[in-house]
């Protein structure tokens, strides 16, 4: 079979999703955000055999926000494997990322490690295990996407971290039930500086192109998560990668993803490849307008089918 136009297909999403940048609004809880220019769009792919297409403004950088969450999980797992699970559940939340109400009901476990207070115990977790928890992490970007000149948005970072009362909350509240162990500001420091994170759409796809390969990295040769953990990950980004509107992001796209508040998305499909859109104007439940829009096209034109 011949592989499909790739290269055609992230073209035509430009065109397409023109009239769509100037809807929605960029993300102004976190005031470095609200600084981004709205109308941008940027997207890239990354094969399983190790093709490289992009288009859009593919130079633009941005911080990863959200999606680190998955690398948060994906280290991790790697470290603690299934008694992870102890600390954080595996359902979907239905609330908002950072939703403080369902955490007091559930006693301190989070729904999942793609909310806020998830990601937050999940980087508890990780900083109890790492030397040092920021460099680890900017080393695992820089390595995955083959750029050893990745950076934190130190602006974005600290911004966060000024604005932090909501996260704070949250782990004041785990810690209250015994599900937290460092100290509450510098787990949040890692938090947020993993958070700021900054790339362009092909170095995100590229770090992320393990999902699609069964765990294994090609750009830097590692296996970083086994097969069966690979689907695993995939599946929890299934239900709910999307924060409270992943049940409408896989019926109009039927990709395991996540977004993050900067207006990216990575999605991918198991087998074949993984994709990263941004664009910074985000709709209600604070994704990606035009991201979403994108990848419903791709999801369209490839068929692509999760069953
Ligand atoms: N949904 C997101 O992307 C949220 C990430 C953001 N850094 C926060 O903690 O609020």
């Amino acid at each position: 079979m011949t592989s499909p136009d790739y290269q055609a297909l992230l073209d035509a999403t430009v065109t397409r999703v023109k009239p769509l940048l100037a809807q929605g609004k960029v993300a102004d809880y976190i005031p470095a955000l609200a600084e981004v220019a709205q109308q941008q769009y940027a997207i890239a792919l990354v094969t399983n055999d190790g093709q490289c297409f992009y288009a859009g403004d593919s130079e633009a950088r941005f911080t990863i926000q959200s999606v680190s969450k998955v690398m948060t999980l994906t280290l991790a797992l790697q470290r603690y494997g299934e008694t992870l699970w102890q600390r954080v559940g595996k359902e979907p939340s239905g609330t908002a990322f950072n939703s403080l109400t369902q955490l007091e009901f559930e006693h301190g476990i989070p729904r999942n490690p793609f909310i806020n207070a998830g990601a937050i115990v999940t980087c508890d977790a990780l900083f109890s295990r790492l030397s040092a928890p920021i460099h680890s992490m900017l080393e695992a970007f820089r390595i995955q996407a083959g750029n050893s000149k990745i950076i934190i948005d130190k602006k974005v970072a600290n911004s966060e971290y000024e604005h932090r009362h909501r996260n704070a909350a949250m782990a004041h509240l785990m810690k209250s039930f015994g599900n937290f162990d460092n100290q509450v500001d510098e787990v949040l420091r890692a938090y947020f500086s993993y958070c700021a994170i900054e790339l362009n759409a092909l170095e995100l796809a590229k770090a992320y192109s393990y999902l699609s390969n069964h765990g294994f990295c090609q750009f830097s040769k590692q296996q970083l998560l086994t097969a069966r953990q690979t689907k695993q990950l995939n599946s929890l980004l299934f239900t709910s990668g999307l924060y409270d509107a992943a049940g409408d992001f896989a019926y109009r796209v039927g990709m395991p993803g996540k977004s993050g508040v900067s207006g990216t998305i990575v999605a991918v499909v198991p087998g074949k490849f993984t994709v990263a859109v941004w664009s910074p104007g985000l709709d209600k439940v604070g994704n990606s307008i035009a991201g979403i829009a994108a990848l419903e096209y791709l999801s369209m034109q490839l068929d692509v089918c999760a069953f």
